[in-house]
């Protein structure tokens, strides 16, 4: 049952959890409006024109800038052991920078230990992460290696544990190999998951190590020669075909060549349904720094895997298959390792730490490389920061989204303000920055989290724990049934209750059909009231029924329509991405 709403008078309410922003241009991924976005105990209640709102809110002036959802990274790993080093952004320091960028939800990948089960590595990520976290936060789940106790163990994680996705490597000396994994993709079409893959081909990989290291090439330049695009393109085209076999959806995680991105289009246009995340630094930089002239640390500073490809025209042409629909997301896989760390591979680059930053500048350099340059509009920037990733991973609407219910995670983008980005001025742990110097038009002015401005007229503020574990339910819709959900939009100017109501109808589609499933629902029927309230509540789960009051309830009825839902499951079937 249900805990009946409470309503507070509104002079007993505190004005810190109301908030109006006003004149500002709303972004969505499917268009912008000119209207001002009512927020109240961490949930948007209202947008539109001449708001009915209580006295005392506090008004933020948006005018000649853009309203955006707050980015979402899907592709973290904070306090990472990783290659014999810890990476140095920590679940606080790492949310804290990703806030200051305009990122308001990051998700991780819960990597287990040597000997480490799955369901103790995401207990482990839970506990390290659930107190220092400064904005929401997912797991993603890797497996390391492939037998019957994972795969129980994934079917706990998903069906209890709001995990929806799983990564596989192809490369590594935990690689999984073509047989295992056809069995994971297998079993994540099963339980409705996401299959993720780094995608290079481990086995070339190591033959081309052997013969570089027997040739004296130890420098950081070793590391993209050992690993070219043909491998990167081989392995995703494999991981490609593996996905087909099984009928799994599958995200390739960093695609970070031309080639590679070729073999996600070949594959959507075979019908395979694949997802392709090219990363920021991908985009913001290239492969020509790993050039001896350049030193060991600068040249270590980058190196990542895959590679930054040398090919300089690489970030251009990524950019323009995000445009084109070829990539969908955009990820940092902020991974950061000190100068001092990198230095474990001073003899040799197969021991360099492998991961670069990227969670605080996501979001700028994008609409730096995108936006800026007129290859996108902030239409499509939002898709490829935020919303495509909240579909995937079944976030939406309630993240990556402004609309009335989802979760007031908001950015107000000056897209006339530059800053020029620094190891010296960032807020991450590390000491080096991968796109040092590069001046970035678009400056998140303020950041909204859950409601409460963390970044205020550039000032940081962010407050440690304040963040919520999110589960991400099992058959993402936008995945599993994309055509049944094609125009199941949620309305934007809808009273909270009937947003409620939608989010549910696209569940609901879903959750009939898969009967041998129990997922979580994205808006459960927790009690959860402010976002203060963490302790008390389950899993990150809010029920925004239960807000304490809703200035909605006063509206003019004639203004609620009752159907929102624009065509019914099984209408039309329009792409929807
Ligand atoms: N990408 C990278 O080089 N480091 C992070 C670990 C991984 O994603 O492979
Ligand atoms: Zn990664």
């Amino acid at each position: 049952m249900s805990t009946p709403v409470k309503k507070v008078p509104i002079h007993l309410q505190s004005s810190q959890n109301r908030l109006l922003i006003r004149h500002g241009q709303v972004v969505n991924e499917d268009g912008i409006t000119e209207d001002d976005v009512y927020i109240e105990d961490g949930i948007i209640k209202q947008i539109g024109r001449n708001l009915i709102i209580p006295g005392g809110t506090r008004t933020i002036d948006a005018r000649g800038k853009y309203i955006l959802p707050g980015g979402i990274d899907p592709h973290t790993h904070f306090e990472f052991e990783f290659m014999g080093a810890k990476s140095v952004d920590d679940f606080y320091q790492g949310t804290k920078a990703a806030i200051s960028g305009g990122t308001t939800m990051i998700i991780d990948f819960a990597f287990p230990k040597p000997g480490e089960s799955i369901l103790d590595c995401f207990y482990n990520y839970r506990q390290k992460a659930d107190d220092k976290v400064c904005c929401d936060y997912a797991l993603h789940v890797c497996l390391s290696h492939w037998s019957e106790q994972v795969k129980r163990e994934m079917e706990l994680l998903t069906k209890e544990h709001g995990v929806n996705s799983f990564k596989m490597f192809m490369a590594y000396s935990f690689m999984l190999n073509d047989g295992e994994l056809y069995s994971a993709f297998e079993q994540c079409q099963k339980l409705g998951a996401v299959a993720q893959v780094h995608a290079e081909n481990g086995s070339i990989i190591a033959k081309n190590v052997e013969k570089l290291l027997s040739k004296g090439i130890t420098g950081p330049e070793g590391h993209e020669l050992s690993r070219p695009e043909d491998i990167e393109a081989e392995a995703v085209n494999r991981a490609c075909v593996i996905a087909k076999q099984v009928e799994c959806p599958l995200y390739v995680v960093h695609v970070m060549s031309k080639s590679a991105a070729e073999k996600v289009n070949e594959a959507r246009l075979r019908g395979t349904q694949v997802y392709g995340e090219t990363l920021v630094a991908a985009i913001g930089t290239d492969g020509t720094h790993y050039c001896s002239r350049h030193g060991f640390q600068h040249a270590a500073g980058h190196v990542l895997s895959p590679p930054l490809r040398s090919d300089p025209s690489t970030p251009l042409v990524l950019m323009n298959f995000l445009a084109q629909d070829v990539l969908q997301l955009v990820g940092s896989d902020n991974c950061t390792f000190n100068k001092a760390q990198k230095e474990l591979g001073k003899d040799n680059f197969t021991k360099i730490p492998n991961g670069v930053n990227g969670v605080e500048d996501r979001m700028s350099v994008v609409w730096e490389k995108g936006v800026h340059t007129g290859l996108i509009d902030p239409t499509r920037f939002v898709a490829i920061t935020s919303t495509n990733a909240a579909k995937i991973f079944n976030l939406y609407p309630r993240k990556g989204y402004i609309g009335v219910g989802s979760d007031a995670d908001i950015v107000i983008w000056n897209p006339n303000a530059t800053r020029t980005i620094s190891a010296k001025t960032h807020h991450q742990a590390v000491d080096f920055n991968i796109f040092e110097g590069m001046v970035c038009h678009g400056v998140p002015e303020y950041v909204i989290v859950n409601g409460r401005v963390i970044v205020d007229e550039g000032q940081l503020r962010a407050v440690q724990g304040y963040g919520r574990y999110i589960e991400s339910p099992a058959f993402p819709p936008f995945v599993y049934d994309p055509e049944k959900v094609a125009d199941l939009k949620p309305e934007r100017n809808g009273t909270v209750e009937e947003e409620i109501q939608n989010i549910r109808e696209i569940e609901k589609i879903h959750l009939e059909e898969k009967a041998c499933s129990s997922p979580t629902p994205t808006i459960p029927e927790g009690n959860v009231l402010t976002p203060s309230g963490k302790g008390a509540r389950p899993e990150g789960q809010r029920n925004i029924q239960d807000s304490s009051f809703s200035i909605s309830e006063d509206l003019d009825v004639e203004r609620k329509s009752c159907i929102r839902v624009r065509n019914p499951p099984g209408g039309k079937s329009s792409g929807f991405w």
